[in-house]
């Protein structure tokens, strides 16, 4: 394992599709540009459309001219990065046409990357066919997308076979939020601050908040979200990992599996969501027509192929906790939903208030601190802390501030890189802490597997909620019951 970009060939199947045009091209074009992209690193473009090579470029290129903000792109970074560029047109499902990859190789030295930007249900046939077509050896990696598989059974099949052509330690799982900037600090947050590591736990902290809200409906996306919906799509990966990063023990090292062990046994400690819980601690949710960002926008069930009967959840609150002896008695509130009213990932951590209060009694329930994390749309850190009102005739009064770490004002030359390039870059490492490991993925499809079987015993059906809106209303009761409520600074 070395810390340098290797040089490598980058095979990306589903070249042409949402993902690599909307996020790959861009996050490898940033990488080329800060020179951290191996000089003889080339990328080989496949998909089952007919694209002469100069045609794909001028594809690419046009991707780039639509994402790359233009004080970041130069003729010279441009052409660079579009030379590194061929295509072939390949139907994935079928043997004959991977021999284009190893006339491409034409026995170059350097290993490959297969970055697999499709549907999961292709990896299967995609391994298989690479090692048919002789396109592998030990030192190729394999990149998947989330979300592998449907439920669990689906991921056991999907991981089989996968590992039936590679080894584990070149497996690379992608879950997007890990590459995120403040999710990596998490790990420098908690582990290398003291301040922070020796309050994490159960006695000093009383309960924790993620949201994941975004204002964006489905995007054309029908058949792929309805077969999902936000469960699946957001929970089993994005918000599960976040809850790992934040519940984790310290890993004695940074290696991967140090980091992905302690990862694991969060999610094997998780409590389940059953029986008269599906009743008071979950809330799942289908957006109908509303208003966003001043902006009316159609309901689910009238988007694009709408099927008008689906009772797929376009949102979900849950409570849960992690049973252990670090979090025992600590509610963990989570929701993610599509056509909430901003943009906001945001972790915040409530810290339990002083045992022995002084201070004004109408001020008590101030008296606690609060952790709050973002991850977008700006990141940052800051922390709610209690300072004595200014002023002359305010005696011993209490007011609450933060002490802010915004990531663009604190370091303002630093351009906060998407999380892709992160993540593109690891693998060019062969560095895996930041990917998911098999265990990580069955374990969180165990018990999301759960809670939509309990939803499909007692036939719960999403509840409606406005476009624009943070949910049923029932989601904030969930947790106002408890006597908390969402943070709500935005
Ligand atoms: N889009 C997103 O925002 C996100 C996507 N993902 C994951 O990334 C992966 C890719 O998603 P996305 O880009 O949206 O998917 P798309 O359907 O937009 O793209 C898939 C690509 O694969 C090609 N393809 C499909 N089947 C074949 C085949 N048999 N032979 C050759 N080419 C084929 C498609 O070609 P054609 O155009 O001809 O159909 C297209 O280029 C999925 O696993 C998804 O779950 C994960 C997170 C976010
Ligand atoms: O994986 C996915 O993530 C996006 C949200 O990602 P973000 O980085 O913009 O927060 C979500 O819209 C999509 O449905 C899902 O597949």
């Amino acid at each position: 394992m070395t810390e340098e970009t290797q040089a490598v060939d980058l095979a990306l199947f589903g070249a042409l599709g949402d993902l690599a045009l909307r996020k790959l091209y861009v996050a490898l074009y940033h990488l080329d540009r800060e020179g951290l992209l191996a000089d003889e690193t080339r990328i080989l473009g496949l998909a089952r459309q007919d694209y002469e090579p100069d045609a794909f470029r001028a594809r690419v290129r046009d991707a780039l001219e639509h994402r790359v903000d233009a004080s970041e792109r130069t003729e010279e970074s441009m052409v660079r990065f579009l030379e590194r560029l061929d295509y072939a047109q390949v139907d994935f499902t079928t043997l004959e046409g991977y021999s284009r990859i190893t006339d491409w190789r034409d026995g170059r030295e350097v290993p490959m990357v297969i970055y697999l930007s499709v549907p999961a249900s292709l990896y299967g046939d995609i391994c298989k066919h690479l090692s048919g077509a002789n396109c592998l050896d030990e030192r190729s990696r394999v990149v998947v997308e989330k979300p592998i598989g449907y439920d669990l059974d689906t991921s056991i099949e999907i991981n089989d076979a996968i590992g039936a052509v590679f080894d584990e330690s070149s497996i690379y799982r992608i879950d997007h939020y890990l590459g995120k900037e403040t999710v990596q600090n998490l790990l420098a947050l908690r582990f290398a601050n003291p301040l922070f590591g020796d309050q994490w736990n159960q006695s000093k902290i009383s309960h924790v908040e993620i949201t994941v809200a975004e204002t964006v409906g489905i995007e054309g996306r029908w058949g792929y979200f309805d077969q999902a919906g936000q469960l699946r799509d957001m929970v089993q990966n994005h918000l599960m990992q976040l809850l790992c990063m934040i519940a984790m023990d310290p890993p004695s090292n940074l290696d991967s599996d140090s980091i992905r062990d302690e990862k694991v046994k969060v999610l094997k400690a998780l409590r389940p969501i059953e029986g008269d819980m599906l009743d008071t601690d979950v809330v799942r949710g289908q957006y109908v027509s509303g208003s966003v960002n001043g902006k009316q926008v159609p309901g689910y069930l009238e988007e694009e192929d709408a099927n008008t009967e689906s009772r797929t959840e376009t949102f979900v609150a849950f409570k849960t906790e992690v049973s252990n002896w670090r979090w025992a008695g600590v509610p963990f509130y989570l929701r993610t939903g599509k056509r909430m009213p901003q943009k906001l990932s945001q972790i915040v951590i409530h810290f339990r208030p002083q045992s022995h209060y002084i201070f004004d009694p109408d001020q008590r329930s101030l008296a606690s601190n609060k952790l709050v994390i973002k991850l977008q749309p700006e990141e940052g850190i800051s922390l709610q802390v209690l300072t004595k009102d200014s002023g002359l005739d305010k005696g011993m009064r209490l007011r609450q501030g933060p002490l802010n770490l915004d990531f663009h004002t604190a370091f303002p030359q630093a351009r906060i890189p998407d999380a892709y390039e992160r993540l593109l870059l690891e693998v060019m490492k062969g560095q895996q802490y930041l990917f998911v490991r098999r265990d990580e993925v069955e374990y969180a499809w165990r018990w999301v597997d759960t809670l939509i079987e309990g939803w499909e015993k007692r036939g719960v059906a999403p509840k409606r909620y406005p476009a624009g809106s943070w949910g049923p209303v029932s989601s904030i009761a969930m947790i106002t019951k408890d006597g908390y409520s969402w943070y709500e600074d935005y």
